[in-house]
């Protein structure tokens, strides 16, 4: 008999992690925040809103109410990034393993999620899964691989991963939960300027430069938050960074090739039915680095475009800095 599984979010992401839960027959509660979303679900087994390619399987039952996830041991939040504080103090307080979804940074507070699950859920034990997964690939049953990072270690992790793990969705087990987490959250804002650079048709050696030189930003702001690199060179960090700064798939790489076009960013922002958390990373993100002193040009730029500068001007002026060492360890004081 397999254990029941909570999914609180019942977007694209958390209904594709649904899916792929309940394709081995478990029973899977998926919390919706729409009610109409919540009724498609139930009566029609699609989710037409946020995953219309997906037949959903007969396992997966759609609830409005939190509550109903009251004694599930597991239970995974997918969530945008800035409603789940919100969210997770709902949900009755019990011991669980609370595993944690969402890719991005807390506005106002600079949190990272589990910083706020621990805050908002302060019994359940933490884990973050994260990597290159888009949500329709892992629907359709499509091979995927992603970290799961345990902040209870390997005994939290021989509980997860026969729960989580199928087929062809293939955990790999990781105790940095921190690294995990800025891995997913800062790559949605470098693929914002990935968009940006295709957009304007800078070509294929400017998407490579932006890949290894964000990844460079994301080194050393995760250097700073005591993240380990090895975790940030995973399916976590450059894993997810490679996929969603290739393909217009991800909603942060096409917002930005929209921006590199010429559309508005806010009314760009103001027409959105899905999120696109680099968006909103990429503030906060911006804030901390300046009050870290971490260099993080690439982040820096994205943001003045969000906020209305022209795309090819903060290119120019990107392109215009003083020539350094690539290695940060030559030149930490230098952007
Ligand atoms: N879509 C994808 O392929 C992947 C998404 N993620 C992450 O998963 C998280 C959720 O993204 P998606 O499922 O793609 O979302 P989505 O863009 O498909 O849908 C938006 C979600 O936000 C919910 N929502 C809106 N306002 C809300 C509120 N006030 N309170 C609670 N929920 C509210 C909606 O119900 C819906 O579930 C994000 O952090 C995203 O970065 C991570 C990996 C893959
Ligand atoms: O996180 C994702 C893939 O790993 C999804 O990326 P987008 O949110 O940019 O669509």
């Amino acid at each position: 008999m397999t254990s029941q599984v909570g999914v609180i979010g019942a977007g694209a992401w958390g209904t594709a992690l649904a899916q792929m839960l309940a394709s081995d027959g478990r029973e899977v509660t998926l919390w919706a925040y729409e009610a109409e979303v919540v009724k498609a679900i139930n009566e029609t087994r699609r989710n037409p809103r946020y995953l219309p390619s997906a037949e959903l399987h007969d396992t997966i039952r759609a609830t409005g109410t939190l509550s109903d996830l009251a004694g599930i041991d597991t239970v995974l939040s997918v969530t945008p990034a800035q409603v789940l504080g919100n969210v997770l103090v709902q949900l009755a307080e019990q011991p669980r393993d609370l595993v944690l979804c969402s890719k991005g940074i807390e506005a106002g507070t600079g949190r990272l999620m589990n910083e706020v699950a621990r805050h908002a859920a302060p019994g359940a034990q933490i884990a973050v899964l994260s990597g290159p997964t888009f949500a329709h690939e892992v629907a359709a049953g499509l091979p995927t691989a992603v970290t799961l990072a345990c902040e209870g270690g390997r005994a939290q992790w021989e509980r997860l991963s026969p729960v989580i793990a199928r087929p062809t969705f293939r955990p790999y087990y990781s105790d940095d939960v921190t690294g995990a987490e800025i891995g997913g959250s800062i790559k949605n804002v470098l693929a914002i300027a990935c968009g940006v650079v295709e957009g304007l048709g800078l070509g294929q050696n400017a998407r490579a430069a932006l890949i290894a030189r964000g990844y460079a930003e994301m080194l050393r702001f995760g250097e700073s938050l005591g993240a380990e690199a090895e975790t940030l060179a995973g399916l976590c960090g450059l894993g997810d960074l490679v996929l969603t700064c290739s393909s217009t798939s991800s909603r942060n790489f096409s917002l930005g090739k929209a921006l590199g076009e010429g559309a508005s960013a806010a009314e760009l922002m103001a027409d959105r039915t899905t999120v696109a958390e680099g968006a909103h990373t990429a503030p906060v993100l911006a804030e901390l680095a300046q009050k870290r002193s971490i260099a993080m040009p690439i982040v820096i730029a994205v943001n003045a475009i969000l906020a209305g500068a022209s795309p090819r001007r903060v290119v120019a002026d990107l392109l215009a800095r003083p020539l350094r060492a690539e290695a940060h360890s030559d030149q930490p004081d230098i952007a």
